[in-house]
């Protein structure tokens, strides 16, 4: 669950972001759309504990967030928020099995290789966990980060721009899986997006053009 109240946010004194309140329910998917420069990625960074508002509170779960020293943060963050960026920023110079293990290392969770293998295979990547990332499609690399977002079973799935450079049918199934995933770990999900082909897939949207 995550939930903001009062919040204010403003580059110096360059204002992007006002929201009085607002509710995403563990089982609630949320999509965040806007023009480009509307305080999207701001607004999820903010959700995802990288980004302190001027003013206003975000609770995940029970957790007030920016009550939280930044180390506690942190570590909530790599416990909690699962996080997908518009591109895929995967280690090269590891396979996938590798970005994933390392994924888990930086998150201060025990590495697992048993729950890597799980995850990859629930994204029909179980067989690519030696592939290195290069040699893989810009699909199967997003999904790769999916899997590294589910990694630590997420409370909350933060995605910015997911399907921005995938082609139509890869930006759907993204979708898709997105949303199936944070059905099956009860999490709640935000997307933010410029892309209106995925407008139609979300009931609850907030647009911040307005
Ligand atoms: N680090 C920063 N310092 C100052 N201003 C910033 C900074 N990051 C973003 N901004 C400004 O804040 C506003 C919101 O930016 P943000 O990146 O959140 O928009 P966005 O909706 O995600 O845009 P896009 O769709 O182009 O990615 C923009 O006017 C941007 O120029």
């Amino acid at each position: 669950m995550i939930f903001i109240e009062n919040l204010n946010f403003g580059y110096s004194d360059h204002k992007v972001l006002s929201i009085p309140k607002m509710e995403i329910k563990e089982d609630q998917q949320l999509l965040i759309l806007g023009k480009s420069g509307s305080g999207k990625t701001t607004l999820l960074h903010i959700l995802g504990g990288l980004l302190a508002p001027n003013e206003g509170k975000v609770v995940i779960g029970k957790t007030d967030i920016y009550k939280l020293s930044q180390s506690q943060r942190d570590k909530y963050r790599g416990q909690n928020i699962g996080l997908v960026f518009q591109k895929a920023h995967l280690v090269s110079a590891l396979n996938v099995g590798g970005n994933l293990l390392l994924a888990q290392y930086l998150s201060g969770a025990a590495q697992d290789k048993g729950r890597v293998k799980e995850v990859l295979e629930e994204l029909n990547l179980g067989h690519k966990v030696r592939s290195k990332v290069k040699a893989l499609s810009q699909g199967e690399q997003q999904r790769v980060t999916i899997a590294r977002a589910l990694l630590n079973r997420p409370r909350v799935i933060l995605a910015d721009e997911p399907t921005a450079s995938l082609d139509d049918d890869n930006a759907f199934k993204v979708i898709e899986l997105l949303k199936r995933q944070a059905q099956n770990y009860g999490a709640a999900l935000a997307i933010a997006t410029h892309d209106q082909r995925v407008k139609d897939e979300f009931e609850v949207q907030l647009n911040l053009n307005m």
